[in-house]
């Protein structure tokens, strides 16, 4: 059985996440990967509840992220864990960094706290008992604030968050960039500022050069 793999997507609302979710999917399934597509907040029946609480109902900035860490936590015990002991590919839209970065650099939450929760949720849901659970991989689509409001404003309604004002999203941007710096073994960044083909052909090279998608056939990642 292969190792599980856990791979996170993150970057500011309209950054393209969603547009290579799929596609990244299909390649790993081409190559004989079982995947489990998921998302944060959501992924289970009662944190995709909290997640319609926390994108449309008003509330302050502590609540946002506990409701964020009670969600995620829901989520790790019921999809994540069980996904990656199967020895699946885990793709999620979101996880921590998304965290620190909306409820933390967006809202002027304090990081502390936040890092005490990520402890406390993300440990004891894997089989070893001390181990933090994190993605292998987190792909962070960088694009700057006000192209992602160009893309996002023929795109679709705006929820609690893509209503922010780009002074928001220019903080939550920093903050990816701040998680980014402090662990960057884990991050690939992504310049998202480029057409869909030339970002999809990005993300196939992190994953050929990581060795979890075999080889390139006409600039995508596919079977050996
Ligand atoms: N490389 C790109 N160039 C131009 N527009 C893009 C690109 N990637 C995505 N888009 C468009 O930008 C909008 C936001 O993309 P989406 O994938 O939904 O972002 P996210 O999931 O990060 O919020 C969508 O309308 C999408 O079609
Ligand atoms: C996971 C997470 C998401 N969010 C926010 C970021 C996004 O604006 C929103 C939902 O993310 P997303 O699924 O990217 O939105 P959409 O379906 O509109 O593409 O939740 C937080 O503020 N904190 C978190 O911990």
């Amino acid at each position: 059985m292969p190792a599980g793999l856990f791979i996170s997507f993150e970057g500011i609302d309209g950054a393209g996440k969603s547009s290579h979710i799929a596609s990244l999917a299909q390649a790993f399934r081409d190559q004989g990967r079982t995947v489990t597509l998921t998302r944060e907040p959501g992924g289970t029946p009662l944190a995709e509840k909290l997640r319609a609480l926390m994108l449309h109902d008003p509330m302050d900035p502590l609540t946002e992220a506990l409701i964020a860490f009670a969600a995620r936590r829901d989520h790790l015990v019921q999809v994540i864990e069980p996904a990656l002991a199967r020895g699946e590919v885990v793709l999620c839209d979101r996880f921590t960094d998304a965290t620190f970065a909306y409820q933390g650099a967006g809202r002027g939450f304090d990081l502390q706290p936040l890092a005490t929760l990520e402890r406390m949720v993300q440990t004891g849901t894997a089989p070893q008992p001390d181990l933090l659970r994190e993605p292998h991989l987190t792909l962070w689509f960088d694009l700057p604030a006000e192209v992602a409001a160009e893309r996002l404003a023929s795109a679709r309604v705006p929820d609690r968050f893509e209503s922010e004002p780009g002074s928001f999203f220019a903080r939550v941007a920093q903050g990816y960039a701040a998680r980014a710096a402090a662990a960057p073994q884990r991050f690939a960044r992504i310049d998202s500022n480029a057409s869909r083909h030339v970002v999809w052909q990005q993300i196939t090279q992190v994953m050929v050069r990581r060795g979890w998608l075999a080889i390139m056939v006409g600039g995508q990642a596919g079977a050996a």
